[in-house]
């Protein structure tokens, strides 16, 4: 055997093409740009039609540091129109996608055809699951609230599924109320605004939608649901939560992407795990609980690509960062 010799070679796989959604549309550009470049590719980047702007400033400082011309190209455009000729074309070795399941479902089924690589990461509907231990409610209250108002709830990993335990749901409850009847909404560059509006009449209209089907199925608006009374204009809609879910409405089974927190009790904590895993997302989830062993425990049997233990959305660029189920595969972010 001593004649032979085997070695894997890292090499770039071609033309990238990197689809991303509006949320945060130059974090989620850069996300793909920077490892795309670094491992060699030339890449086609096609931000949201949303949110175009920073994507094309991203190319311009490229091209002023001076980045050869044809690495880093940027194509603006509806998704149909800009977006799936690169999905389809069989000059570009690989997609990497953000945005919707629906979309991804579109992208993933394009590339097939040509049996192009893709990694996609997509939607969610993330539980954070509260246990009756904590002794700072009103920190474990503090996480529930960013984790799913923070951008206003437009973010893919939001924790939009509250789980809590009987024993502390009444007062958690009524801190969370108190909490949110105190964020301040208003035009996110006024000083100490905590939430802006969405990012448009679409969205906000979709997100109206969620609500009043929660309410006519059944589900109790606790707080929010509507514009505030202070703002006649723009897409706002108050921090709003909901109880009184059963695990078939739509509010409990589907992405909002709004400042829309959905509730339910639990007793035990196989009954907590059940439900945190009762979707076909897999993006994220959380758990509170002041035993680290009982954190640890669930982590491992939460179905999603990351769980967060004590807190819930704090991303840091060495944990890569991906889903399961419906919220897509491939990782960004990490070594692993
Ligand atoms: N998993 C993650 O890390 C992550 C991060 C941010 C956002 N998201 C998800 O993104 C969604 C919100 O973003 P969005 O509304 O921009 O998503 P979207 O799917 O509507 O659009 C995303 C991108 O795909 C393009 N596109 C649309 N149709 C296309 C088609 N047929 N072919 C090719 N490209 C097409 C759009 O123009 C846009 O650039 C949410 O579901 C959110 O959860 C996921
Ligand atoms: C990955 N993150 C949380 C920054 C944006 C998701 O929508």
């Amino acid at each position: 055997m001593e004649e032979f010799k085997t070695y894997v070679l890292k090499e770039p796989i071609g033309v990238v093409g990197l689809i991303t959604p509006w949320n945060y549309p130059l974090l989620m550009a850069t996300w793909k740009v920077a490892p795309a470049l670094a491992a060699g590719c030339t890449a086609v980047l096609k931000p949201s039609e949303l949110a175009s702007l920073t994507c094309l400033e991203l190319g311009a400082i490229c091209e002023e540091v001076g980045l050869p011309s044809g690495v880093l190209n940027i194509i603006t455009g509806l998704g149909p129109d800009a977006g799936a000729p690169i999905a389809s074309h069989p000059h570009v070795d690989k997609i990497a996608f953000t945005g919707s399941t629906a979309t991804g479902k579109t992208i993933m089924t394009a590339a097939a055809q040509m049996v192009k690589p893709v990694s996609l990461e997509l939607g969610g509907k993330s539980p954070l699951v509260i246990f009756d231990d904590v002794a700072d409610i009103d920190k474990a209250v503090e996480w529930a609230m960013f984790g799913c108002f923070f951008n206003s709830g437009q973010v893919c990993s939001a924790t939009s599924r509250l789980l809590l335990h009987e024993k502390i749901a009444e007062r958690f409850l009524d801190r969370l109320v108190e909490w949110a009847k105190n964020i301040k909404i208003s035009d996110p560059l006024e000083e100490g605004c905590r939430l802006g509006s969405v990012i448009s009449k679409g969205q906000y209209e979709k997100i109206k939608k969620f609500i009043s089907t929660a309410r006519s199925e059944g589900a109790t608006i606790l707080h929010g649901g509507d514009r505030p009374k202070h703002l006649g204009k723009g897409f706002f809609i108050e921090p709003t939560i909901i109880t009184d879910v059963s695990t078939s409405m739509q509010i409990w089974r589907e992405e909002v992407f709004g400042p829309v927190i959905c509730v339910k009790v639990f007793k035990t904590e196989s009954e907590a795990v059940e439900l945190a895993n009762d979707t076909h997302y897999g993006l994220a989830g959380g758990v509170i609980s002041d035993d680290l062993e009982r954190c640890e425990r669930i982590a491992k049997v939460i179905h999603s690509g990351i769980v967060w233990i004590n807190c819930s959305q704090p991303t840091l660029v060495q944990a890569p960062w991906g889903g399961n189920k419906r919220s897509g595969f491939g990782r960004e972010l990490g070594e692993w």
